[in-house]
């Protein structure tokens, strides 16, 4: 996050953090007992690595009391994902066992009826991501408040150039931006996750390249679909 600030400690107790080998790589959320929700871009440079899922933290490094690594039984990214752009950008971990729900580790709920967020509606978007151009990784999560601008303005030739689908939406980033390791995480809107970060341009603070989400409800079938498939 750029031009953020440190988050109050466990005030979102939703954010999980994607790791490898010890290393923080995505944000995501609990979006069920036994279910994270992330990006599918975030599995582009870790081969067939299946993650670990941190819950309950603040602090990557410190001993919090409720702070919990799960393994992760199978990664479902969703089937149109690719590297090429940012379509579908969405990736559901079902973790090894339902997470053990408690001050610090709840879930989140996310948009089912799908309506754009009305232009110039104040987000809010945490994470673990580098707080800085010169790449800091922060230890403890942080979060910045944006405004969300219109899929015209974001789709302007200027922007992203009309590549900007229904199923997306912008926030303001000149300045105060998400940034790599953020991606995954959530954009809540009045208590509600609306969106999920995408890497695009992955540029970041630069006013002329919005940041970009994938809209969760065009996706409520699919997430609803994969979480009540995969064995209970
Ligand atoms: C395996 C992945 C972590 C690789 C990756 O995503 N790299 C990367 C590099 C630079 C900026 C970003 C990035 C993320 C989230 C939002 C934005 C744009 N505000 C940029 C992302």
């Amino acid at each position: 996050i750029l031009g953020g600030y440190e988050a109050r400690p466990h005030l979102k107790p939703f954010m999980a953090s994607l790791q490898l080998d010890g290393q923080h790589v995505c944000g995501g959320f609990l979006v069920a007992e036994q279910w994270v929700l992330s990006a599918a871009h975030c599995t582009e440079e870790t081969g067939d690595k299946l993650f670990q899922v941190l819950l309950g933290a603040h602090s990557l490094t410190e001993q919090e009391p409720h702070k919990r690594l799960y393994r992760v039984r199978a990664q479902f990214p969703h089937p149109g994902s690719n590297k090429h752009n940012n379509k579908d950008d969405l990736l559901l971990l079902q973790l090894e066992e339902k997470a053990e729900l408690n001050a610090d580790v709840q879930v989140l709920p996310f948009q089912r009826e799908d309506r754009d967020v009305a232009p110039d509606t104040v987000c809010e978007v945490a994470g673990w991501g580098i707080t800085s151009h010169s790449g800091r990784r922060p230890d403890r999560l942080q979060q910045v408040e944006r405004p969300v601008i219109s899929r015209d303005v974001c789709n302007h030739r200027t922007r992203h150039d009309g590549t900007i689908t229904n199923n997306m939406m912008c926030t303001d980033s000149r300045r105060k931006d998400t940034c790599k390791g953020d991606s995954g995480g959530p954009l809540v809107c009045g208590g509600v996750a609306e969106g999920v970060v995408t890497a695009g341009s992955r540029v970041c603070g630069n006013y002329k390249k919005p940041a970009i989400y994938t809209r969760l409800a065009p996706y409520a079938a699919w997430i609803d679909g994969v979480m009540a498939s995969a064995d209970g």
